[in-house]
């Protein structure tokens, strides 16, 4: 990749990451020996991790925007977890346009050397009274929660709005002097977060945390942290935004898109996603994996003879019987009408075809009171060194359909 060679003569650990996938496509030589051989997921949901979104594909309209989008990562240097905040661009141009560009916001020297030079202020309230009386207002009735803090004194809380009061439950005397790492289901692992936050570019997106309020409960919250001088003392201003509900309704949208509603399995397009990911497992850790491909046999006779209903309701019974006989690791989806399809992760063939019998039998004696017995054809292929995705899929379908040709029932290898 000729054109990224340069990038190597920075300082500056440089990625440039699938935002479907998560994978490295490019690392500069500072960024590859700073993550030690860790890939991107890890580096992001390490232990000292924040980010404003879990997936890097959800920042596309972000970074289309050019908001400005940051995360810190977790490093490993000489055994110790380290932070490193890191920028997000999306590549306009290039073989890798559409990919996510990632910089570090550090030179790799201080990174291997020490940590990141302190954050500038970005605002400084006045010190006469009359602002600061202005300022004090201003935090103290604002409607959202927010929390000042001295990142020097092990995160200590030296103020908390009333907004903060109602919101974690504590009386402000008793919030006063609490640390953030009290609050933060982080723990003290925040400490050099809140470092990290503090160096952070203004007008950045917010960070996600999970905060506990007094009362032992969990809300998911987005901070806005950024740096104040007070009477010369370096502290940051924390606004809290409590999330939890959209997070929670963000979820069971996630799932709902996933899922075909009919049989409550994954959907195709949950498959395909785990097929990638499939491939480049493969790539990086050289692991077997399989595909079976079933289809009910004659499924069109159960339609035209007992209804339309009570083909769903076989359908229904047959996604319960085959997720049943699985592991936790295999990924089951309706593929399509009769069709499903079984993503075995680190199986080898001559397993997965064990398991495409035991299936065989399993649907074969399956019994219900109104409907008649059915059997399914199988296809098993297991992936090929190198192989594409749609080598693969083509492959386990040619199986299945000899399968079909075969006189069902059966379970063929492609
Ligand atoms: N009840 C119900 N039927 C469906 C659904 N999706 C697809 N089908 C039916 O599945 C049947 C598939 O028929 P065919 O493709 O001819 O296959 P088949 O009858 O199973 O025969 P072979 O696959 O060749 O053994 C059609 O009648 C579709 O209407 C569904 O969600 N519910």
């Amino acid at each position: 990749m000729p054109v990224y060679e340069a990038l190597n003569a920075l300082s500056t650990p440089v990625w440039i990451v699938s935002p479907q996938t998560e994978e490295a496509l490019f690392a500069n030589q500072v960024a590859t020996v700073l993550a030690g051989g860790a890939g991107v997921s890890e580096l992001r949901h390490g232990s000292l991790s924040a980010r404003p979104q879990a997936k890097l594909a959800d920042y596309t309209p972000a970074v289309l925007a050019r908001e400005q989008v940051v995360e810190i990562w977790t490093f490993q240097r000489h055994g110790q977890a380290v932070s490193l905040p890191c920028r997000l661009t999306r590549l306009s141009m290039g073989e890798h346009a559409g990919a996510i560009l990632v910089e570090a916001l550090a030179s790799g020297d201080a990174m291997l050397h020490g940590w990141p030079p302190a954050g500038q202020c970005l605002s400084s309230p006045g010190r006469d009274n009359e602002v600061r009386g202005f300022y004090e207002v201003l935090f103290r009735t604002n409607s959202a929660p927010m929390l000042l803090i001295d990142p020097e004194a092990d995160g200590r809380i030296l103020d908390a709005n009333e907004a903060a009061t109602r919101f974690y439950g504590y009386p402000r005397e008793v919030f006063a002097g609490k640390h953030t790492w009290e609050i933060n289901e982080a723990g003290r692992s925040i400490l050099p977060v809140m470092q990290a936050v503090a160096s952070l570019p203004g007008g950045h997106r917010p960070l996600s945390f999970v905060h506990r309020l007094a009362d032992g409960s969990l809300r998911n919250v987005q901070t806005y942290a950024g740096p104040v001088v007070l009477d010369g003392r370096r502290l940051m201003l924390c606004v809290v935004h409590d999330i939890t509900e959209q997070e929670q309704l963000k979820r069971e949208l996630e799932q709902a898109a996933l899922r075909d509603p009919l049989t409550g399995l994954w959907n195709r397009r949950h498959m395909m996603t785990q097929l990638e990911q499939a491939l480049v497992g493969k790539r990086v850790q050289d692991t077997a994996f399989c595909l079976i491909l079933l289809d009910v046999d004659h499924f069109k006779l159960v339609n035209d003879s007992y209804g339309h209903q009570a083909g769903d309701r076989m359908l229904v019974a047959l996604a319960h019987t085959l997720a049943s006989r699985l592991r936790e690791s295999d990924t089951l989806c309706r593929w399509g009408g009769e069709e499903f399809l079984l993503l075995l992760p680190s199986s080898r063939q001559d397993s997965a075809l064990q398991l495409a019998d035991t299936l065989r039998q399993t649907v074969a004696a399956m019994t219900h009171d109104d409907l008649p017995s059915i059997t399914i054809s199988q296809g098993v292929v297991q992936h090929l060194p190198g192989e594409s995705l749609h080598s693969l899929v083509s492959r386990v379908d040619a199986a299945l359909y000899q399968a079909k040709h075969a006189g069902r029932n059966v379970v063929v290898t492609g």
